[in-house]
């Protein structure tokens, strides 16, 4: 079942000469059960399609709907308890401790004292125990990391509990772990809780990894959706890198540098004969005479008659 909406929509924003027009007739539904990932390149209009979809920029025409209702006849509190949202730029007072920050995702949820209740405050323990920052809660927002910051941000938008989570680039800071352990606790919250996940991001392989569902934005008029893996055996992950300097490699799922062919015969386990045929690519050694042995447990590479334990060595010997 689809939970936001959007029907024929067109997004712009006012200037002195009229409009200018960022998106252009999409029509799209974000679902629950499900994480989308939405992914283009920059300044296509993946932000200002968001702010669309949080009624912060209404629509020129079209209409966006919550349920069965128009965005625009909500407000902002009726939109806050079933959207969430983790945006890209904050203003924030700084003097804020995490445990205050992600205590304000509740507001939605507040009595009308004001005051956390026991619900509240296992809510705000929850979403800080699921991002990893416990250890944070009487750390001031000023003084954190911009990653530990993202994750307090991020545990701010799940103590909301709402069925909608909406996140711009919520991974853009955090390192590699981090990276994967966001987006895998993501896809849980859309699996296991039944939401509806939205989230912007530049990262394709590991969009790849954990989204049941692509929006391609490739022109203010054209929005691709389907599994990634639908996109990708038909083609259509490759209007993301339009041009022949890159190219999305279909069995590995990843964008690869060109390559010229390799006139190099590598022979070995292929993880290692991969390993092995990239660093002499790197090196550009792209013609090697007679062919490479490589063998793992112990690792050991040969080469005409002689013995190397890393790659290194063997580039060193091949430029000699
Ligand atoms: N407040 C604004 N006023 C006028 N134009 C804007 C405004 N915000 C964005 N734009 C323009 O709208 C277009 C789309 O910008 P948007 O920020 O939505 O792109 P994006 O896909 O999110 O880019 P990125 O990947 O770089 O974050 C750009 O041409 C940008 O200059």
């Amino acid at each position: 079942m689809e939970v936001l909406e959007a029907k024929n929509i067109h997004l712009g924003y006012p200037r002195k000469s009229g409009q200018k027009k960022v998106i252009s007739g999409l029509s799209f539904e974000l679902k629950k059960n499900q994480l989308t990932c939405l992914l283009g390149r920059n300044g296509i209009g993946k932000s200002t399609l968001i702010k669309g979809l949080l009624g912060q920029l209404s629509p020129v025409s079209g209409e966006i709907l919550l349920g069965n209702r128009n965005l625009n006849e909500l407000s902002k509190e009726e939109i806050a308890k079933e959207i969430s949202v983790v945006l890209t730029e904050y203003s924030m007072p700084g003097n804020l401790t995490v445990e205050q920050l992600v205590a304000l995702g509740r507001t939605p949820h507040l009595r009308w004292h004001g005051r956390l209740s026991q619900e509240d405050y296992q809510a705000v323990d929850k979403a800080l125990t699921l991002t990893k920052i416990q250890e944070l809660r009487k750390e001031r927002i000023s003084e954190l990391s911009d990653g530990q910051r993202q994750k307090a941000m991020i545990a701010r938008a799940l103590a909301q509990e709402s069925p909608i989570l909406i996140l711009d680039e919520p991974t853009a800071h955090l390192d590699l772990l981090g990276r994967h352990e966001i987006m895998a606790l993501l896809y849980e919250l859309a699996m296991k809780e039944g939401r509806a996940v939205l989230v912007v991001t530049h990262n394709i392989e590991l969009a790849i990894e954990s989204a049941q569902e692509f929006w391609l934005l490739i022109s203010q008029d054209q929005m691709i959706q389907g599994p990634p893996e639908d996109l990708i055996i038909a083609g259509q992950i490759k209007k993301l890198i339009p041009g022949e300097s890159f190219h999305f490699d279909l069995e590995k799922g990843k964008i690869v540098f060109p390559s010229e062919k390799l006139e190099i015969n590598v022979q070995g386990p292929e993880s290692l004969k991969f390993w092995v045929e990239k660093a002499l690519t790197k090196a550009n050694l792209k013609k090697v005479a007679d062919t490479i042995f490589v063998e793992k447990d112990p690792f050991k590479i040969s080469h005409q008659g002689k013995t190397f334990r890393s790659i290194r060595a063997l580039i060193d010997d091949i430029k000699d």
